[in-house]
């Protein structure tokens, strides 16, 4: 249902009230004002004109369960007239907030049996923050307080999750990174790895650890953390020689692994965890996005014995946590989320089939003549543009063939995620082949066009 004056009253609206997050608001303004979406169901986004869009970046990487599912309104409605609010300060819980700590220990790796609540993925990695230094200083270490993450890496928005991120435009803005954040090189060969091998290149960039730990020395890094595969920096997939070395460098100099998996978790590699596919065995882990589809804010940080025990046996009142910590709504929803997840199988569905076939989809792109790389684990992909594949020369100036190809796809009705010159797919768990088939196909057309508006082809 085509709504043509109404979509020019919210742009005028959004474009004289709404600050956007991530926006260049000159720049929005001058191109009209913001898509304005709608509805969706399944595997689409409408917007207000009624377009149809296939949503190929599950919206920012976390509708796994895809749109339109009414027993997640049908829990959200149940709770809200039961018990719309009530928190777990000052010795009160809720039902809801109890029973999805319970299912995140069972399908969590073992040993990460309790949770601490919140509604983002940035306030999660905060509560990680002040909850390890915390540890540390209780085992009589309090010097042992820097957190050590890599170049590219994304964990939020806040203070404390934008300085563990290692994204520069970021920390040009608010004086960031605060003392006490450290960044090393990432597990990033097409950009990193020079003549090396992958493999080669994965066992320097797990030495780039051990050298950055042993210069601010062991005994003031408190934790090491990182994601599996860094998504918002690009779907950076570490070589399989990387993570057994990292673990094994953090048991060594006594340093706590930390892994974030807001957009790993719940089935993205088809694993319900991406840690089971590498091997890790975090002390923490933080949990966002998928945890409700993004039907609502929920965040959780998963705190295996080591830290635990310490807490709770020695630490007394943990000053931290927030208004929505538990939010009996938000883990209703996420308790059916995970259901709709074991129930239709869709991790295995991944695991067995659609992330194979995307692999393969994807693997076909490989010859193009401005395609340096594709990469993907499970449903979560990158194809690398590139000026010359052979020496993986960048395009001038870098993100400009990226912006490109993203606004030919938009154009063709396929929505994905372009980070510097590597397109992104990131769909619903939901994805069929007949949906990847379409992403692709569109996505090897746009980079076509976008070859032929560099002058390549
Ligand atoms: C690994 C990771 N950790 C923490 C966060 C922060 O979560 P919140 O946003 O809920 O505070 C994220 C979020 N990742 C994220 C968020 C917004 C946009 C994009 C993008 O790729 O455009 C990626 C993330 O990807």
């Amino acid at each position: 249902t085509s709504q043509p004056d109404q979509t020019v009253r919210w742009r005028e609206s959004d474009t004289a009230h709404h600050l956007h997050p991530f926006t260049d608001y000159k720049g929005l303004a001058e191109e009209g004002g913001s898509r304005i979406i709608t509805h969706a169901d399944g595997v689409h986004l409408t917007d207000s004109e009624g377009r149809r869009i296939l949503d190929a970046m599950a919206g920012l990487w976390c509708v796994n369960v895809g749109y339109g599912r009414p027993e997640l309104a049908q829990a959200a409605y149940d709770q809200m007239l039961q018990l719309p609010y009530y928190n777990a300060f000052f010795k009160t819980a809720t039902p809801p907030s109890i029973e999805l700590a319970a299912k995140l220990a069972e399908l969590t790796p073992k040993g990460l049996d309790r949770a601490f609540f919140g509604s983002s993925g940035s306030d999660a990695n905060d509560t990680m923050v002040r909850m390890v230094r915390h540890f540390w200083a209780l085992k009589g270490q309090p010097e042992k307080t820097v957190f050590l993450s890599r170049v590219h890496a994304y964990h939020g928005s806040t203070m404390a999750s934008a300085s563990l991120g290692g994204q520069a435009a970021m920390h040009g803005q608010g004086g960031l990174p605060l003392p006490g954040f450290e960044h090393v090189m990432p597990p990033y060969w097409f950009d990193y790895g020079g003549e090396l091998s992958p493999a080669t290149f994965g066992e320097a960039a797990a030495q780039a650890v051990e050298d950055k730990i042993l210069s601010i020395g062991p005994e003031n890094v408190a934790a090491f953390v990182g994601e599996p595969l860094q998504g918002a920096g690009g779907v950076i997939i570490p070589p399989e020689t990387y993570w057994p070395r990292v673990q094994d460098i953090c048991r060594k100099y006594d340093v706590l692994l930390i892994v974030d998996e807001v957009i790993t978790g719940f089935g993205r590699t088809g694993h319900w965890f991406a840690s089971e596919y590498y091997g890790l065995e975090p002390d923490l882990m933080i949990l966002a996005k998928g945890i409700t589809s993004g039907y609502l804010p929920l965040s959780a940080v998963m705190v295996g014995p080591r830290v635990a025990d310490t807490l709770i046996a020695e630490g007394g009142e943990f000053f931290h946590g927030f208004t929505y910590s538990g939010h009996p709504v938000a883990c209703a929803v996420a308790l059916e989320n995970l259901a709709i997840l074991e129930r239709e199988q869709l991790v295995e569905k991944v695991r067995d089939d659609t992330g194979p076939y995307l692999a393969r989809r994807l693997a076909e792109l490989r010859d193009h003549p401005i395609v340096g790389e594709v990469r993907s684990l499970g449903l979560v992909g990158a194809v690398e543009l590139c000026a010359d594949p052979a020496t993986r020369r960048h395009f001038e100036p870098l993100g400009k063939a990226g912006t490109i190809c993203r606004d030919h796809c938009f154009a063709s009705d396929v929505i994905l995620r372009a980070v510097r010159d590597a397109m992104i797919v990131s769909p619903p768990l939901t994805f069929e082949r007949t949906h990847i088939d379409q992403m692709v196909d569109t996505l090897r057309t746009c980079i076509d066009r976008t070859a032929r508006d560099l002058g390549v082809l």
